[in-house]
């Protein structure tokens, strides 16, 4: 570990002595963490940090918009055009991949979860769900399944690993779920954590922030991190171990998501995709989803937060939004991609301004909670390396099976945990109608199945399947055909046996 003296010349020639200024009023103890925080800084990069991030939020770079065009339509597949029979194809060759271990999942849950209000990773989030899962439970049974399945169709024993990106406010409290539930039954060697980077906050001035008299304000350096953590922490080796190549990378607040979904991963290894990104159809102009479209030319997303309102409002002949495909970040690398990106472009990824309000100590060493945006955050979007791909795919899907993610609080009128429940739960309902069950309320009546709770139907009946049961509602007939079942009913194995041996 580098002594106090270096640390205060590292920050000196960076421009950044004020970070020691309340040095002389810390108690030993607090001398000891902070000069550990201080030593993992990268000291001879933070100048360049500093620099660059007052720079850039001082002069926001040019908007994109008038080099955009949309993808061409016949360059996206689509669940929804294509033949039964390619869909098929797809769905076989991504579980034969997935039954010979050559399939990992990535899930991204370093984010602090500020629009959602709450203090814990958002994979621990319990929607209200009848069986009250949480996220991560949700997921891990999918893992569980999808394994089961390969595993049934190819009669070979197989294994989904899970890596899991945390941050420093993630990770403690994450590894302790997980193994408070046991891992939701997967394998611990199977689920690898670790920890994506952090990096300080900066003022307009490109001073670091001082959270604390003795800490310093950090932030994740946003999903983009996931490359520069994947090499601290040695992730494609392991990959590369277990055989892994191809990686379905995700974010932790989608309901909806198909772990390893079969038919993405099939349809972007039979394309020989080395990257490719699954869309849906955008809800409506202003929908906080990044757009893939093309850049000069050049496929990949522009942000939400970086696209014009005009853009994302003009209209094609027949009425459709220019710029309608929708990032739901579910992506898919192979891995010599990954080592690709990790070894020559991982330094070129630009970096995102946020400007935040960032609590400080002042130079009198009051505590502020500013109440204007302060502070600059500088972060690495992760699609932001589909530009260095070869071979790049869209998988477009349908957002009713596939999407519903959870953003907001209660109260907002989308993205929230309401809405995300219904969504799984109008799912469900649809995949017991499918397959002739009925399903009726409390006091006996018949229910009918809500096809899109966001395109305004009723509410959904309590009736939700245990991703132990089905993965994307497949094997339900020998369990529900004929039958008629009061909710709120949870369909899980138990039941599922049950119902098999009636
Ligand atoms: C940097 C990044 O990955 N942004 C993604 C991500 O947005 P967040 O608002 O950061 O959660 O998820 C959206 C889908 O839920 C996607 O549309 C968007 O492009």
């Amino acid at each position: 570990m580098p002594s106090l003296v270096e640390v205060k010349q590292g920050l000196e020639s960076a421009g950044q002595a004020h970070v020691l200024q309340f040095w002389p009023e810390l108690s030993e103890e607090e001398r000891t963490v902070f000069l550990q925080e201080l030593a993992q800084l990268d000291l001879q990069g933070l100048k360049e940090h500093c620099e660059t991030a007052a720079k850039a939020a001082a002069s926001p770079p040019a908007s994109l918009d008038q080099h955009l065009e949309p993808v061409p339509p016949e360059c996206i597949g689509s669940v929804r055009r294509s033949d039964r029979k390619f869909l098929t194809e797809w769905e076989n060759e991504g579980l034969l991949q997935i039954s010979e271990n050559h399939v990992g999942v990535l899930l991204l849950a370093g984010g602090q979860g500020t629009r959602l209000g709450v203090q814990y990773p958002k994979g621990m989030y319990n929607v209200g769900l009848p069986s009250g899962k949480t996220l991560y439970q949700i997921q891990a049974e999918r893992i569980h399944k999808i394994q089961e399945l390969a595993e049934s169709r190819h009669g070979s024993k197989c294994t989904v690993p899970w890596y899991i990106m945390t941050s420093e406010f993630t990770l403690t409290p994450t590894e302790k779920f997980f193994k408070e539930n046991n891992y939701f039954g997967l394998e611990p060697s199977n689920i690898v954590m670790f920890e994506q980077r952090m990096i300080p906050s900066v003022t307009f001035d490109g001073k670091v922030i001082l959270q604390e008299k003795g800490k310093i304000a950090m932030a994740p350096d946003g999903n983009g991190g996931l490359y520069q953590a994947l090499v601290d922490n040695k992730v494609l080796e392991d990959m590369k171990k277990r055989g892994v190549e191809y990686l379905h990378v995700y974010c932790v607040d989608n309901i909806l998501v198909k772990m390893a979904d079969p038919v993405f991963i099939g349809f972007c290894v039979s394309k020989g995709a080395d990257c490719g990104a699954k869309v849906v159809e955008k809800a409506y102009p202003a929908e906080p989803v990044g757009v893939v479209c093309r850049v000069r030319g050049v496929s990949q997303v522009v942000e939400y937060s970086e696209i014009q309102p005009e853009t994302t409002e003009l209209r094609g002949a027949g009425g459709e939004l220019v710029y309608n495909a929708g990032n739901i970040c579910n992506h898919f690398f192979t891995r010599s991609f990954l080592q690709d990106v990790a070894e020559n472009f991982k330094g070129q990824l630009k970096q995102h301004v946020a400007i935040k309000k960032v609590p400080f100590v002042d130079t009198c060493g009051n505590q502020v909670k500013p109440t204007k945006p302060n502070g600059i955050k500088m972060e690495k979007f992760v699609f932001d390396v589909f530009p260095f791909s070869r071979n790049f795919v869209v998988f477009e899907v349908v957002r009713e099976d596939e999407f519903s993610p959870l953003k907001n609080a209660d109260g907002a009128a989308t993205d929230s945990p309401t809405t995300a429940r219904n969504s799984l739960l109008a799912q469900h309902c649809q995949w017991a109608a499918a397959v002739g069950a009925t399903l009726l309320d409390e006091h006996g009546n018949t229910l009918h199945p809500t096809a899109s709770v966001s395109a305004g139907g009723g509410l959904p009946a309590q009736f939700e399947i245990s991703p132990l049961v089905s993965y994307f509602g497949e094997g339900l007939e020998q369990l529900l055909t004929g039958r008629t079942l009061k909710t709120p009913f949870v369909l899980d194995d138990q039941r599922a046996k049950e119902l098999q041996d009636q």
